[in-house]
């Protein structure tokens, strides 16, 4: 692909019980996407292992482990970058939802723990409390790939503006976004907080789901997608397993920028979000 642009792909992988299929149906994705001109793969969050409190502890692997050795081979073998989606980490006698990110050398380039964790209650509809087993991240992640700097964030840190804002302020033109949003909160607010956080912040979101089953004791909305710097939902599939793809042109970006130049006529003097690890 020519001049400043280049391919992603978002696996919505159907994930199941079983690590093993989880993984080699996740590495056979990775080869097709890579087959389908993709310099940069994501797959969902807890893509080697169901979403749920009950499955968390008997998924946890350490890093490195299983699943982050075939991501590493998946990534080298197909000569892409891969946001390897999320899985249950085991550290420090602890639980957290992590994504790893692999280098086209296999070299792991970024670890991002989910920062906000996923505690709420909508009565008769859905209550959820990661904090039962899993524990939060406790630092903002961002990678660099040749043409492009990539930031990460995992579902519910979707919600959190000041995150995705510190990250285009660093120069990220690109928020990746592994979720699982489900049947109650999917519908209105999936679409909405991507569209959100590219226009505010000018710059590319995509989100990658896992595919929705009906059977599962937390059903996914599914419903990956990607939006442009315009705030358009530029490609986007249903619930069901498929492999996604968007070009990222980072002409058009600018030229957006340039259009509405809201970066450049933020009011400092009176408001300002600040990285706490900076100051
Ligand atoms: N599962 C999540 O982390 C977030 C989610 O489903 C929501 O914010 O809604």
């Amino acid at each position: 692909m020519a001049g400043r642009k280049f391919r992603l792909a978002l696996i919505q992988l159907a994930v199941g019980a079983s690590k093993t299929e989880n993984l080699q149906r996740a590495a056979t994705y990775i080869t097709q996407a890579a087959k389908n001109g993709a310099k940069i793969v994501a797959l969902p969050e807890c893509c080697n292992s169901p979403y749920g409190n009950k499955f968390f502890p008997e998924f946890a692997e350490s890093i490195p482990g299983e699943s982050t050795d075939l991501f590493a081979r998946s990534a080298k073998e197909n000569k892409v970058y891969l946001i390897a989606g999320s899985i249950p980490e085991r550290a420090d006698e602890k639980i957290y939802n992590t994504c790893t990110v692999f280098d086209p050398n296999g070299v792991m380039v970024a670890k991002h723990r989910k920062l906000h964790l996923f505690d709420i209650n909508i009565p008769g509809q859905i209550t959820f409390e990661e904090s039962k087993t899993l524990s939060s991240g406790n630092s903002l992640t961002v990678f660099d790939m040749e043409l492009c700097k990539v930031g990460l964030g995992i579902c519910y840190d979707l919600r959190f503006p000041e995150l995705a804002q510190i990250y285009a302020k660093e120069g990220c033109r690109l928020i990746v976004y592994p979720g699982a949003f489900n049947m109650t909160t999917g519908p209105l607010h999936w679409e909405l907080l991507q569209r959100a956080r590219a226009l505010d912040n000018q710059v590319y979101v995509a989100t990658v789901s896992p595919a929705r089953d009906e059977t599962a004791s937390y059903i996914a909305w599914g419903h990956s997608m990607v939006v442009d710097p315009w705030g358009k939902v530029i490609s986007e599939c249903d619930h069901k397993e498929d492999i996604l793809y968007a070009d990222v042109d980072l002409d058009y970006l600018e030229s957006v920028r340039e259009q509405i130049p809201v970066s450049k006529q933020k009011r400092s003097d009176l408001y300002k979000v600040v990285n706490c690890s900076d100051q």
